[in-house]
């Protein structure tokens, strides 16, 4: 469970405050008009955007001052953060040790997460001789190996096509429920919200607002969320 806890972030005249709380294995999808301050909210999730006021609670211990590779969660953006000169296993490999000095046994980890997301086929090739959805697979082998229990998604889809777009999807949600992460996902798609999430975290007015059960909220918006919707 993580406790964010009357957490307050300043960029600027920009402002942000949130209170909830996070449970474990549940999937939960951030949503909001541009500029409301979702991609800053993961940002603070993850360790790269610091809080004015307020805490992080992980399983009863405060990580509001730990470094992003010390916290319990895996971020993806959106470019999917591969490198163009390594392969898709060192790029998945990196997931594990950042130098890439790998154990057999890690070694084997990463064949078994390009076999989970079907690009075995693809492990010594570079990631520029990919499609747009295997790139975005191999960023997935990649949260596979590091199995932290957050998983934070910045729009990781948002490029793709409808398709593949939803196919993507099914695999994150494949993955969280193997691996029991909860998921907190930013998107744009009332779509996206339907087909995968729990619960809504509404970001609107300077709020991340406390998570809401997805489908009651998405059939009958409260006015502001109507608003953005359209
Ligand atoms: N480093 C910064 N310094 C000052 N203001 C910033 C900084 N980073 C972001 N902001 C401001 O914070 C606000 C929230 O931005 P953020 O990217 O979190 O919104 P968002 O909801 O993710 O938007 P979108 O849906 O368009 O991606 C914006 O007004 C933005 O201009």
């Amino acid at each position: 469970m993580l406790r964010i806890e009357k957490v307050e972030i300043t960029l600027g005249s920009f402002r942000l405050s949130a209170d909830m709380t996070l449970e474990q294995g549940r999937k939960y999808a951030v949503i909001g008009p541009s500029g409301a301050g979702k991609s800053t909210l993961l940002g603070a999730l993850g360790g790269f955007v610091p809080l004015t006021a307020g805490r992080l609670v992980w399983q009863g211990q405060d990580i509001t001052q730990a470094a992003p590779g010390a916290r319990p969660m895996t971020m993806l953006f959106q470019d999917n953060n591969l490198f163009p000169h390594l392969s898709v296993t060192q790029n998945v490999g990196l997931g594990i040790n950042p130098d890439m000095r790998l154990s057999a046994e890690d070694r084997s980890r990463v064949t078994q997460a390009l076999e989970r997301v079907g690009l075995s086929a693809y492990a010594d090739k570079r990631p520029g001789a990919l499609s747009g959805g295997q790139q975005g697979r191999v960023a997935l082998a990649r949260v596979l190996v590091q199995a932290r229990p957050l998983l934070l998604l910045d729009e990781p889809f948002a490029a793709l096509g409808p398709a593949l777009r939803n196919e993507m999807l099914d695999l994150v949600q494949d993955l969280v429920a193997e691996t029991g992460a909860a998921l907190i996902m930013v998107t744009h798609a009332p779509d996206d919200v339907r087909r995968i999430a729990d619960e809504v975290i509404f970001v609107a007015g300077g709020v991340a607002e406390a998570p809401q059960p997805a489908a009651a909220l998405m059939d009958n918006p409260p006015p502001e969320l109507r608003d953005y919707l359209g």
